[in-house]
């Protein structure tokens, strides 16, 4: 099916982070974090706002430096600035990044074009319709609801083919039927063997055998607390 082909990592694949520390505004927003996501493995995080998630989720992608620790990706120690691990990644910030005025086929097109990912027609309509945008994709993005522009956004990730997804708030504007849409989406990437870090205020019904949450506090000083268990949703 389209979303275990896109996901499917070629081998297995693990993020070990440990000692993260993040330095923002001069302000410590967090440090000493660390966690390991083997395949199929999620980590769900959470914490108050201005707490540092975004900037968790930046540094991960290498879009933020980080000041102190160290990422491994399927054990090879990392640069921020490491090409080859940037594209075994997806990334999802608070803005869908496509335009407003190509329409979403030709924002899905954009994407995958730069992402190398070959146009495969029936691959696509398979996500369009697991996330009920078929009747949409026609139309520029900028005649799009903020949800519907969320689900396109989804699109571009899942289409993605990228084994890591660091997803900010992928809930956001979604409704319940949504929400339901992402989880199951969700739920094929790590069947397939994938890795997920996701920002979530509500949190996500993801399994809990395969979910760790790391709540981050809002007081930069503490420890953050990693826990072994899904949040429901
Ligand atoms: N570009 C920036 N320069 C300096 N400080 C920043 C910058 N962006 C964010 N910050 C600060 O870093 C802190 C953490 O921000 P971040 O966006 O990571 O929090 P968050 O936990 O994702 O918040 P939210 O739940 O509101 O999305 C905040 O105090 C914020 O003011």
């Amino acid at each position: 099916m389209a979303g275990d082909g896109a996901a499917a990592p070629d081998r297995p694949v693990s993020l070990a982070v440990s000692g993260l520390g993040c330095l923002r505004g001069g302000k410590v927003l967090f440090r000493d974090l660390g966690f390991v996501l083997e395949r199929g493995q999620a980590l769900v995080v959470n914490g108050a706002n201005g707490a540092g998630k975004s900037s968790l989720l930046r540094s991960l992608a290498g879009l933020l430096p980080w000041r102190a620790g160290q990422l491994q990706w399927c054990g090879h120690t990392l640069k921020p600035t490491d090409a080859a691990y940037a594209q075994r990644l997806a990334y999802l910030g608070h803005h869908s990044g496509m335009s407003d005025t190509l329409t979403g086929l030709e924002n899905l097109r954009f994407a995958l074009t730069l992402a190398e990912v070959p146009w495969d027609t029936g691959q696509v309509q398979q996500v369009l319709q697991q996330l009920a945008l078929q009747d949409m994709v026609s139309r520029p993005l900028g005649r799009l609801s903020q949800g519907q522009r969320r689900r396109l956004a989804l699109a571009r990730v899942w289409l993605s083919q990228r084994p890591l997804w660091l997803l900010d708030e992928p809930d956001n504007s979604l409704d319940g039927e949504g929400c339901q849409r992402l989880v199951q989406m969700l739920d094929q990437h790590l069947d397939a063997g994938g890795l997920a870090v996701v920002v979530c205020h509500r949190g996500l019904a993801l399994p809990p055998q395969h979910t760790q949450t790391l709540s981050l506090s809002a007081a930069a000083e503490r420890a953050p607390a990693l826990v072994q268990e899904a949040v429901p949703c």
